[in-house]
């Protein structure tokens, strides 16, 4: 999958914009503030309805104007599936696949699947456990589709459960349903997930295995409760507590990977360079098992490629998304330092796009060079 076409008006000051992308390596360069992010949120915007950076729609769209829109055609060339997003300031918003509306934003992701490494790539080791687990359940979600409606189920029962809990009173009748449907999809989504953090972890030591800032580290799934105990008696044991907090303290919400570097958490021990390199590791991990089991590839965005690696590093990242053979999009400011790493590296085709306060211009390397 990649986008062969990029159409963009009024996102920030990207006012009109028209791009035919390579379907391999795409690197954008231009000063601070010139619109390099604002495209890699406009390919985001395509496919999940909203931007990497926030939630929010107003800042994204061009001040002045009521609406932005991103059209764009992913696939092969002009034979590619049309996809086209409209959203206004007053709250109005148009998701079209193939020209007509999508039944939900989750049918518009199915269309190109994203990986976005960038400056909040960071929370991933950082963050809360909530991050480490969407991060691993995105893989869950696309590869296995009885995930979601568990997880659905689950989060249902959750929500009664926790309704039950608070107003203090439990009668078991009442709670006990609950409970054990709770019980059953917790067990489904935890062998889901256990499934794809063992294929994740398997393509992570392939490429990360062999270098030396693997030595001491180590990756591992915590379900949520204790694992001496199966779900149902974490939960029995626990029903005390959760009366006294009003809410359910165990479970799949509860969920995270642990990573640790010889038993510390990871965060504190290594530096912004080598987390950095652990993420996309990660990330390109999650790419290659998606592939393997959909044949689908993802698309990379990688926003501001040089900010805190070294040459090495640079060059370890780029032989791995050259490895997946996918569509990569690379900002950098420099136009040298996100070139380099490709030179003699790849033989899939380079374009390299200029960005300058908005308007765009392209160049298929080598041309000029
Ligand atoms: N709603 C908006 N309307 C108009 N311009 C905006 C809006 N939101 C942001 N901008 C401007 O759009 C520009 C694009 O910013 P963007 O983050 O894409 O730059 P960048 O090239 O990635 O910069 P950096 O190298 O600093 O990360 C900035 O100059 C910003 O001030």
């Amino acid at each position: 999958m990649s986008v062969s076409r990029l159409v963009v008006h009024n996102l920030r000051n990207l006012t009109n914009v028209d791009i035919r992308p390579s379907p391999a390596v795409n690197l954008v360069y231009g000063k601070n503030g010139s619109g390099k992010t604002s495209l890699l949120e406009s390919v985001n915007l395509l496919t999940l309805g909203r931007s990497f950076r926030s939630h929010k729609i107003k800042p994204l769209i061009q001040e002045d104007r009521p609406v932005l829109t991103v059209f764009g055609r992913v696939g092969e060339g002009d034979a590619g599936v049309p996809l086209g997003v409209s959203r206004a300031r007053n709250g109005e918003s148009v998701f079209k696949a193939q020209g007509r509306p999508v039944e939900s934003l989750a049918e518009l992701a199915s269309y190109l699947p994203l990986q976005v490494i960038n400056a909040d790539a960071f929370s991933l080791l950082e963050g809360s456990p909530k991050v480490r687990r969407q991060f691993l359940d995105w893989l869950v979600f696309h590869v296995e589709p009885d995930f979601y409606p568990a997880w659905k189920a689950a989060q249902r029962c959750l929500k009664h459960r926790n309704t039950i809990l608070r107003r203090g009173r439990i009668s078991t009748p009442e709670m006990a349903p609950w409970n054990q449907e709770l019980i059953a999809q917790t067990e489904r989504i935890q062998a889901f997930r256990v499934a794809c953090f063992e294929r994740l972890m398997e393509s992570f030591s392939a490429l990360f295995g062999e270098l030396d800032l693997a030595q001491g580290l180590n990756l591992s799934l915590y379900r949520g409760w204790d694992k001496e105990l199966n779900f149902a008696q974490a939960l029995e044991s626990g029903t005390e507590r959760d009366i006294r907090q009003g809410f359910t303290g165990v479970g799949f919400h509860r969920a995270d990977i642990r990573i640790k570097v010889n038993g510390q958490n990871a965060a504190d021990i290594l530096s912004r360079g080598q987390q950095k390199l652990l993420v996309c590791a990660l990330k390109v991990a999650q790419g290659k098992v998606y592939e393997r089991i959909t044949n689908r590839k993802c698309v990379y965005l990688v926003d501001d490629l040089p900010a805190e690696l070294d040459k090495i590093h640079r060059l370890q990242l780029v032989s791995w998304l050259e490895a997946l053979g996918t569509q990569v999009f690379i900002t950098g400011v420099e136009r040298s330092a996100l070139l380099e790493p490709w030179l003699g590296n790849t033989r899939r085709e380079i374009k390299v796009f200029h960005v300058e306060r908005g308007e765009i211009t392209s160049e298929d390397y080598p041309s000029g060079e």
